[in-house]
């Protein structure tokens, strides 16, 4: 059983990928205000580059540099010349968390740990199958967390990109639910048109409405939209305060329900309200972005 990350106290809103290919790209990592990293070694890196990605990527890992942030290697699928490869640099290499994509079953994610023992796993959930056994991968012991593939679910899919997402929610919502239920991360699909900022803010709400704890990005100018967008507000923050007070103080009465703002407040939502100012005193303490 690998030690689960708690997503909600440990904020995950923005979650770069970089081509591991890419020095320019690996060195601006460093000083980023990125949650955690995706160093891709799969979609992002051409054929003719994988032998050579995997060396460059070991070498600035090795260098360091990259905490506090969550830094996740995106292999390639076992099923590909490089996978096997892929997996057993990623045991030489400074990493928290081994990224599998194309996960179809939690057999996939057995056949990982037979090369990757106890490594932490996350699952690339971009298949109509991996949909339809979401369940079963998120309660696999080693699975911490789940990133959509919207882009390859869309292919699989043969859908029409819409900004509304509709023809991706069937799956988004299968994902949801089972991450919820294991308690393990999960984060929304990529905003492919990087300089598109309305529209990425306008899908990093859906995402923050439906419960993803944050965004996956391809491009710094987009991390700071996910963070604004998968941080608690001001106003989050202020609310939150006032209903653990007034809770607290009605508890003292010996009563179990208090009222704020016209609304209940009971038990349930002072946990929420403490998780809330603990992601906020985390993002503020520990990462300072
Ligand atoms: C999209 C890009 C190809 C654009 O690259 P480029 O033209 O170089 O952008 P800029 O000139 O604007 O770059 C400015 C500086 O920022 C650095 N940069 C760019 N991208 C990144 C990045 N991702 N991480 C870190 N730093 C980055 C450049 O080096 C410039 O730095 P400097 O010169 O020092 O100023 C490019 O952004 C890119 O390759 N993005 C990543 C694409 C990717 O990872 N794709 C695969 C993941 S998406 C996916 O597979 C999802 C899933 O599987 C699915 O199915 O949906
Ligand atoms: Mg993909």
């Amino acid at each position: 059983m690998a030690e689960k990350i708690d997503p909600r106290l440990r904020p995950f809103r923005s979650v770069l990928y970089i081509p591991g290919c890419k020095p320019r790209a690996l060195d601006k990592a460093r000083s980023l205000a990125v949650d955690a990293i995706i160093f891709d070694l799969e979609d992002a890196v051409s054929a003719d580059e994988k032998d050579n990605a995997r060396e460059t990527l070991k070498e600035a890992l090795a260098q360091g540099g990259y905490d506090p942030r969550v830094k996740i290697v995106r292999i390639n699928g076992l099923d590909t010349d490089w996978g096997q490869a892929d997996a057993e640099a990623v045991m030489q290499m400074d990493a928290d968390v081994v990224l599998l994509p194309k996960v179809s079953s939690a057999d996939d994610i057995d056949a990982l740990a037979a090369i990757t023992g106890d490594k932490p796993i996350w699952a690339m959930m971009e298949t109509p199958r991996g949909m339809l056994n979401a369940a079963e991968i998120a309660a696999h012991p080693l699975l911490t967390g789940m990133v959509m593939g919207t882009n390859d679910l869309a292919k699989e899919l043969q859908v029409r990109y819409r900004p509304d997402r509709m023809p991706l929610m069937t799956g988004l919502g299968l994902c949801l639910l089972a991450a919820k239920a294991e308690g393990v991360v999960i984060i929304d699909g990529v905003y492919n048109a990087f300089k598109d900022e309305e529209g990425l803010a306008a899908e990093c709400e859906q995402g923050r409405d439906m419960g993803f704890d944050g965004k996956t990005l391809i491009h710094p100018a987009q991390i700071e939209i996910a963070n604004k967008a998968f941080a608690p507000t001001p106003e989050e923050i202020e609310l939150a305060r006032r209903q653990i007070e007034a809770f607290e103080k009605v508890q003292a009465e010996g009563q179990g329900v208090a009222v704020v703002d016209g609304r209940i407040v009971e038990n349930l939502h002072v946990e929420t309200a403490r998780e809330i100012l603990a992601k906020a005193a985390m993002i503020e303490s520990v990462l300072g972005f």
